[in-house]
């Protein structure tokens, strides 16, 4: 099960620093949470003169300002399963990584960041469980500012991904927008992404993830996402699928360009194939399932690129979940419905767009000492690629819970 941080490296333990900045992006399905955590033992470059175990300082250009090394951590847990989401802050006392808001003398506010639907359905609970405010941001200004963040700061962040193979994509950060972002969370919105701050939510479906997750339990019986997925992995979608093959003897339909194998009608088979739901094997239907809904969402999102003349279509929301098949069905339905003119990319760290967002948003605010300034790799990856330092598998073979090695500028 996929609830809380699985560690992949004795690093990732965030009990080893100090915690801080905490923020959420409470969804419809997921909760997701990104939060700092501080090495204690600091190496220190040639640049930078140490001044604390913790905290070193570096030259900003106009002066020296405090920088604190640590990690960025990813987690999250079923929305259905708050308590589990609860339990992990209390454990690990994030609730303590807010910022304190100073009124009225006496009356300090501990305030964390939060996102999603669920910032305002849950306030009341975190208030009572911890005696915290979420202070909440807008989805869709936390969806573009935490891609944005991804584009420009993190190293092998973006990809394609065409025919099994995973190609990483370097990004020009003179030559990033426009763009569409599509996150594909319960439902999907789609964004055109003109520059920081600068976007439009242009479109949007109520047929995205929650659907395939809530109509594939119905239909399968299976007891978890990954379930689910793993299922799809085994299945043969042409059970169910009717193809442009079995409407015309098994000949394309070369005229307007459709090959025999071409699906003409998601589910179309069970029309007239004289069989109850019990016939088919799950695996079955769980493909033909995910084909249909990732096949939809590919071709809205290319409609709306085509709408504004946008050539990449950036992929996020955890819908995706890393699935290879999931993003060979996007990709093929971009470059299908595009003829290759559009391009489908995929990001690492797909769901945390918003907890991301969310988590730079405590630049915006000049809170106390507290302020995330600027986020600068440790160590460079590349000559010629400013960002940060990312610790874990670069084979492609994510681990959705791999922290960032990272620093973050204070006031
Ligand atoms: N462990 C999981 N449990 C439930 N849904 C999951 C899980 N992993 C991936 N998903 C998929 O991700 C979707 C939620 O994506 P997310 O980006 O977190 O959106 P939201 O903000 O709406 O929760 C689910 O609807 C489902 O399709
Ligand atoms: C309402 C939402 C923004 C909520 O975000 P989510 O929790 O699904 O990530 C999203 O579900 C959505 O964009 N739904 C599609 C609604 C529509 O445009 O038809």
């Amino acid at each position: 099960m996929d609830h809380g941080i699985q560690a992949n490296s004795s690093e990732s333990n965030p009990s080893q620093g100090h915690v801080s900045h905490l923020a959420l992006d409470i969804g419809g399905s997921l909760i997701k949470l990104v939060y700092f955590s501080r090495k204690n033992d600091v190496s220190v470059d040639n640049k930078e003169e140490k001044s604390s175990k913790e905290t070193v300082l570096v030259s900003n250009g106009d002066g020296k300002c405090p920088v604190l090394h640590g990690r960025l951590h990813f987690a999250k847990f079923e929305t259905s399963k708050i308590n589990d989401c609860l339990e992990f802050i209390q454990r690990n006392q994030l609730h303590l990584g807010g910022f304190q808001h100073h009124g009225v003398p006496g009356s300090e506010k501990s305030i964390i960041k939060a996102t999603g639907g669920g910032a305002y359905k849950y306030t009341d609970l975190f208030k009572e469980k911890f005696g915290i405010f979420l202070d909440k941001e807008d989805e869709m200004d936390c969806l573009v500012a935490g891609a944005n963040f991804l584009l420009k700061t993190v190293n092998e962040e973006a990809f394609t991904y065409t025919n099994g193979h995973k190609d990483f994509v370097q990004i020009d950060h003179d030559d990033l927008y426009p763009y569409l972002l599509v996150n594909i969370g319960s439902g999907v919105s789609m964004i055109k992404v003109d520059g920081d701050g600068k976007f439009e939510r242009v479109s949007g479906t109520n047929v995205g993830g929650g659907t395939f997750w809530g109509l594939g339990r119905l239909l399968t019986k299976c007891k978890s996402f990954d379930e689910l997925l793993e299922l799809s992995h085994r299945g043969n979608n042409r059970v169910i699928d009717m193809l442009v093959g079995d409407i015309y003897g098994g000949m394309d339909y070369t005229k307007i360009g459709l090959s025999s194998t071409t699906i003409a009608s998601s589910f179309g088979k069970a029309i007239s194939d004289n069989k109850e739901i019990e016939d088919y094997n799950p695996e079955d239907i769980a493909r033909s399932l995910l084909r249909m809904i990732s096949n939809n969402i590919g071709q809205i999102s290319y409609l709306n690129a085509l709408r504004f003349g946008l050539k990449r279509i950036f992929f996020g929301g955890f819908f995706m979940r890393g699935h290879a098949y999931t993003m060979d069905t996007i990709s093929v339905a971009v470059n299908f419905w595009s003829k290759g003119e559009a391009k489908a990319l995929f990001l690492r760290h797909e769901g945390f767009l918003g907890a991301l967002g969310a988590f730079t948003s405590y630049e915006k605010h000049g809170f106390d000492d507290s302020i995330v300034r600027q986020l600068v790799q440790k160590s460079p990856v590349s000559a010629s690629h400013a960002g940060y330092k990312i610790h874990g598998p670069l084979n492609g073979e994510r681990n959705e819970n791999e922290s960032i090695e990272c620093s973050v500028y204070v006031n």
